[in-house]
């Protein structure tokens, strides 16, 4: 009996290995089928916390659950064949302690089979990072925009406008990559800043409106798609309208089933003529 070799998923370590070498590509993903199609074409999928936003209609993902990451981690996992897969720590799920940090990733881990965390923050966080990559767990870091902190940050805005800013969001940077992060996403930071923090890490540098600087990019898949379109961030750009064709595909539906010209003869069962 011989398997078909099982093609092996990129590791967290053969990512910070493309770091110099060419640009990281990497786009949310979120359920199976379009985990399949995202699989082809990049390096690294996430699946996000914005995921209550873009699926759930939540306003910010403040209210995501470690629940909602385990179902989303395994339907993106059975698309999966060769990117590395990363899942959102959500709110709440990893802040309190290092020790709850490490018990929701592995948790994460197990019971999606996904290849490493994320977490949003900086210096603050750093002891824990160094907690869970020293006991087996890789680590994504997550520093700029940070959305969890919406409720204290003062909404969506852009960072590193000033020199108070950048001086915070570069010790942030550096905190993470010292803890041993194998990449960091920075979000929302002015270019001059991302390129600063990418010439001088480790860790591959992973950005969204972060400038192309950065090691490699990444967007949300339902925003470049043109499917979210509650806001567009400066930095998204629609590769496609999905929005606008499935709604023309929604009327061209509703039109032929009130014109009765759908179903049509050939999606339409007759008894079979007895032989
Ligand atoms: N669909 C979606 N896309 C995202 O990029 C995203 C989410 N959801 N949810 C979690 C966070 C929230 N994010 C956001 C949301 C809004 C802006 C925004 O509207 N920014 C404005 C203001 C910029 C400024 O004032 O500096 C912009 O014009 O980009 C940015 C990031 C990024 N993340
Ligand atoms: C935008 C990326 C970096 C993210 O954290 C998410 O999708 O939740
Ligand atoms: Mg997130």
């Amino acid at each position: 009996m011989s398997t078909p070799p099982r093609q092996k998923r990129l590791t967290p370590a053969d990512i910070t290995a493309l770091k110099g070498n060419r640009p990281i590509v990497s786009l949310t993903a979120y359920t199976t089928p379009v985990a399949k199609i995202m699989d082809r074409h990049c390096d690294l999928l996430l699946v996000g916390d914005s995921l209550g936003m873009v699926l759930y209609g939540m306003e910010t993902t403040v209210g995501v659950t470690m629940d909602m990451m385990v179902a989303h981690g395994q339907a993106t996992m059975r698309g999966a064949s060769r990117a590395c897969v990363i899942v959102d720590l959500p709110f709440g799920a990893y802040q309190e302690s290092k020790e709850q940090a490490f018990r929701n990733a592995v948790r994460l881990m197990k019971e999606t089979g996904c290849d490493g965390v994320k977490l949003e923050g900086g210096e603050e966080m750093a002891e824990t990072v160094a907690f869970l990559v020293s006991r087996g767990v890789p680590v994504f870091g997550h520093v700029g925009l940070m959305p969890q902190q919406v409720n204290t940050s003062g909404g969506y805005r852009s960072k590193g406008h000033s020199e108070a800013e950048q001086d915070k969001i570069r010790r942030d940077a550096r905190a993470i990559d010292q803890a041993g992060a194998f990449a960091i996403v920075i979000e929302g930071t002015v270019e001059p800043l991302a390129r600063e923090i990418t010439t001088e890490l480790s860790a591959a540098t992973i950005g969204i409106g972060a400038s192309p600087a950065c090691d490699g990019q990444i967007l949300v898949s339902d925003d470049m798609l043109g499917l979210f379109n509650e806001f567009k961030p400066r930095f998204v750009k629609h590769y496609t309208e999905l929005a606008t064709i499935i709604d023309q595909a929604v009327a061209d539906y509703a039109d032929e089933v009130k014109a009765r010209t759908f179903p049509g003869p050939e999606h339409t069962f007759q008894i079979r003529p007895k032989k």
